[in-house]
């Protein structure tokens, strides 16, 4: 089976390189193909998403995504930047279903932002809708009739698109604890109140599901106060963005976080949900785990290896009791020593 390695940007190569040393310990049915992208390509090529990169990742059967973002690319034009890599990607890969699984291993009740007690609760998954939204709307710079610049981006989402994303969202809850949460901002959008409105229609097609709904400034807060309420959440692309980093924090640490970014098949992009974090690129300071479990997600959703991608879930826990920490969770660890550790596990 073909993957796609895209490591882009600061860190992203860095922890793309440790999970690969990991895949290449529990099977060796997977050939690999790598391809620049993000400010990496651009400055290569010209493009942050040449047409060979997206090509390979249309033809592989998954695909390991490390970050884009590059410092000297911020005052490029918008088309040129490093991120819009990542959000083509999604588009034209409709890649539109967001998986962010938030928790707590249990050795790491120090490293959360909250008291051990709350901290221990935390075993959720966030489904954020990833083709729509603020991200994809149209947006642009204009001048007020005061003479005034003005930045818009519109929010949208259509039913066609609600109905998918909560359609994922009604069945991650099924095959968990049989509780959704749906967040929006029903209060002040219209976008909201749609997406409302049909998550309430297709509950009647859900009835094992406990449906709930809950505003996103709320959910931010009940996020900190008593995250062991939340089984699944499902929302838009902004509000998914913004709990998922909360959410990571609360569950440790942000180099923990892995995601599936899936279309409506089998096809998927697997990245942690970090950026490429260029405050600390280069320095072997940052946590792999997130991106090796997103390699252990795309074992299980993409490539049909269960088992293997449940070795290396085991194997990240049994490294972290022996007492592996990166700085972000309060150790000395580096990079390299942290795959070491998850590698001497398995
Ligand atoms: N999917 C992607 O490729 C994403 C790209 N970005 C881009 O990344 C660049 C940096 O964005 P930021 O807002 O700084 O977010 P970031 O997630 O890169 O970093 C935020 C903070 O978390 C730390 N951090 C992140 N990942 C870590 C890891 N694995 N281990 C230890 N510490 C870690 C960083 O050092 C930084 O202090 C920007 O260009 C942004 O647009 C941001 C989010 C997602
Ligand atoms: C870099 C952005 C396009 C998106 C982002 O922050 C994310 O997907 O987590
Ligand atoms: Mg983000």
């Amino acid at each position: 089976m073909l993957i796609a390695l895209l490591p882009g940007d600061g860190i992203g190569p860095e922890v793309v390189e440790q999970a690969v040393r990991v895949l290449n310990v529990v099977t060796d049915k997977l050939t690999y193909e790598t391809a620049p992208v993000g400010g990496a390509a651009y400055k290569a090529q010209g493009h942050p998403l040449p047409a060979a990169t997206l090509d390979l990742a249309k033809r592989a059967d998954a695909i390991l995504f490390g970050a884009v973002g590059d410092p000297d690319c911020d005052k490029l034009e918008r088309h040129l930047r490093p991120e819009q890599a990542i959000l083509g990607l999604r588009k034209e890969l409709a890649l539109f279903a967001n998986l962010r699984p938030a928790k707590l291993f249990p050795e790491l009740a120090d490293a959360s932002a909250l008291r051990p007690e709350v901290a221990t609760q935390i075993d959720m998954v966030i489904v954020r809708e990833l083709n729509g939204d603020v991200y994809f709307g149209e947006k642009g710079m204009r001048t007020t009739a005061a003479g005034l610049r003005e930045g818009y981006d519109i929010m949208s989402y259509d039913e066609g698109e609600v109905r998918r994303i909560a359609r994922v969202g009604f069945e991650t809850a099924q095959a968990r604890n049989g509780k959704l949460c749906s967040v929006d901002k029903a209060n002040v959008l219209e976008t909201s109140q749609l997406w409302r409105d049909v998550v309430i229609e297709m509950s009647a097609d859900f009835p094992d599901v406990e449906l709930s709904h809950m505003y996103v400034d709320n959910c931010a807060m009940q996020l900190v106060r008593n995250p062991g309420q939340f089984d699944v959440i499902v929302t838009g692309n902004l509000f998914g963005d913004i709990l998922s980093d909360q959410a990571s924090m609360c569950a440790g640490s942000i180099g923990m976080l892995p995601s599936a970014s899936l279309d409506d098949k089998q096809k998927g992009l697997y990245e942690p949900i970090h950026g490429s974090a260029p405050d600390i690129a280069g320095h072997g300071k940052a946590n792999p785990l997130a991106t090796i479990l997103s390699a252990a997600m795309m074992l299980r959703y993409s490539l049909g290896l269960p088992d293997e991608a449940d070795r290396i879930e085991a194997a990240v826990a049994k490294a972290l009791a022996g007492g592996a920490r990166s700085p972000d969770l309060g150790g000395t660890m580096t990079t390299a020593q942290m795959g070491d550790a998850v590698l001497a596990v398995l």
